[in-house]
């Protein structure tokens, strides 16, 4: 990862990305912009941390795919997903997460997972 400090306002950025990159410039107080900023950092480095631990689980899945390839076995276990459901929805309620939402995500990404696993039994046959 690149990183750099903007010599001007102190600010770390990789890639040319700009943390203050918006549409609100010139339209709100420079003190209500200042505190957006500072929430977007956080919201910056949540939205890193999810691309790192999707990266990781897409790493466990792919090795899930090329050993039901190998043994010949279905992509989908909708029995596993089940259960994967029904303990996410129960984790979500308990972080104040709205259960629904956790179930769309889950399945956005088994449902992406799958397509791998179907992409890689057909690369194995
Ligand atoms: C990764 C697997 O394959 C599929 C994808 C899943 C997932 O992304 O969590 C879960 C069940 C399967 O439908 C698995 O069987 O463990």
């Amino acid at each position: 990862m690149s990183e750099q400090t903007d010599a001007g306002t102190g600010q770390q950025s990789e890639g040319g990305y700009d943390p203050h990159a918006s549409s609100l410039r010139g339209t709100a107080d420079p003190a209500v912009l200042e505190e957006l900023y500072a929430i977007r950092g956080s919201i910056d480095n949540v939205d890193a941390t999810l691309v790192y631990l999707l990266a990781e689980r897409f790493k466990c899945t792919q090795r899930v795919g090329r050993l039901k390839a190998e043994h010949e076995l279905p992509p989908s276990d909708p029995g596993r997903e089940a259960a994967q459901i029904e303990r996410l929805r129960r984790l979500a309620a308990d972080a104040d997460l709205d259960p629904a939402f956790a179930e769309k995500f889950l399945n956005f990404i088994v449902s992406e997972v799958i397509q791998h696993h179907r992409a890689i039994a057909a690369e194995n046959r």
